[in-house]
């Protein structure tokens, strides 16, 4: 048998750091939301034991380090699978780009496995399996748009955010996700994200509200260290006015729209001098 699971990307809507805890997490409070843009990912039962990886980035390793393989193997080693898998990775998310990509292939392996092996997991379970994965991982099992709380793995899904469009600008740099958290200082945030008005927001379906309450505290952490990210920030912004907003630690900068017109004028503008430049919609 064979099998197939999209695994989407996420963006931030909101990020705020409320703490740091003692086991090396930061207790954060953000809300995210799916977009189309996705890695697609196929099982097949094979002869024998193993796991076998391979996929079309030159970026990601096929081993032990991929989110995918830790998922294949953490399944297979809590529920006594003596049984083998190919799974094939196609890779279209940026990696290390604040968007969620590895956390996503891992849910969907997660989701990908319960299926092939008939192993009737919740969506509970899978997402306290994905928590020993990483912080991320429990929403991308669920995906939608939702709040997440503790590290990022306490899930409170909330209504679909309207429809719009995202244009996603990634610079040809990586960002690791615990070099942004390490170099923050909580009493240097000047302003916190209004969480609770972004969630009222979603709920009357107010578009322009929402590209009026974007915000993420990690943005300047990472604009410090890596200026150039400040610097397609504010190209956006003068393409865009409102609604543009870095996801996660970064590198990505995304513009939030709701008229197709602006979008095509937007995502024109900007392949003029980044390289990358995605125009997706939000999943809803
Ligand atoms: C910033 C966010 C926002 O969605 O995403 P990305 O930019 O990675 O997409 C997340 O908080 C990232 O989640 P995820 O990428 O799953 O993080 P993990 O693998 O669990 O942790 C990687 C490292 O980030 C730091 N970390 C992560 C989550 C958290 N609440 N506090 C932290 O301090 C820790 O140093 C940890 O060792
Ligand atoms: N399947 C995968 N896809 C992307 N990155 C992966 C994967 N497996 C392991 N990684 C590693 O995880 C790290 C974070 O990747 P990713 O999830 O793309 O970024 P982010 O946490 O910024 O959203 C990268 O350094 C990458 O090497």
């Amino acid at each position: 048998m064979k099998l197939f699971e999209k695994a989407p990307a996420k963006i931030n809507l909101t990020l705020d750091v409320i703490g740091k805890r003692d086991d090396g997490y930061h207790e954060i409070e953000m809300i995210m939301t799916t977009i189309d843009l996705a890695d697609r990912i196929s099982f097949e039962e094979i002869e024998g034991n193993q796991i076998i990886l391979e996929s079309n980035s030159g970026i990601v390793p096929n081993d032990e380090r991929n989110l995918v393989y830790k998922s294949a193997k953490l399944i297979k080693s809590k529920f006594n699978i003596d049984k083998g898998v190919k799974i094939y990775l196609e890779k279209n998310i940026p990696v290390a780009a604040g968007l969620a990509g590895g956390s996503s292939d891992a849910a969907a392996t997660l989701r990908g496995l319960n299926r092939l092996w008939k192993l009737g997991l919740s969506e509970k379970e899978l997402m306290e399996l994905g928590e020993e994965i990483g912080s991320d991982v429990p929403f991308c099992v669920v995906g939608g748009t939702a709040l997440a709380t503790g590290r990022g793995e306490k899930i409170q899904k909330i209504t679909s955010v309207p429809s719009g469009w995202v244009i996603l600008a990634k610079l040809p740099i990586g960002v690791s996700t615990s070099v942004i958290y390490n170099a923050l200082k909580l009493d240097e945030i000047k302003e916190h994200p209004k969480t609770e008005q972004m969630i009222k927001a979603i709920e009357d379906q107010d578009f322009s509200m929402m590209t009026k309450l974007l915000s993420n505290v990690l943005e300047n952490v990472t604009f410090s260290l890596y200026p150039q990210v400040k610097q397609l920030y504010k190209q956006m912004k003068q393409f865009s006015g409102e609604g543009v907003l870095m996801s996660g630690s970064g590198p990505t900068v995304y513009a939030l729209v709701n008229m197709e017109s602006r979008k095509n004028r937007i995502y024109n503008a900007l392949r003029g001098f980044c390289k990358e430049v995605y125009a997706v919609r939000l999943l809803r």
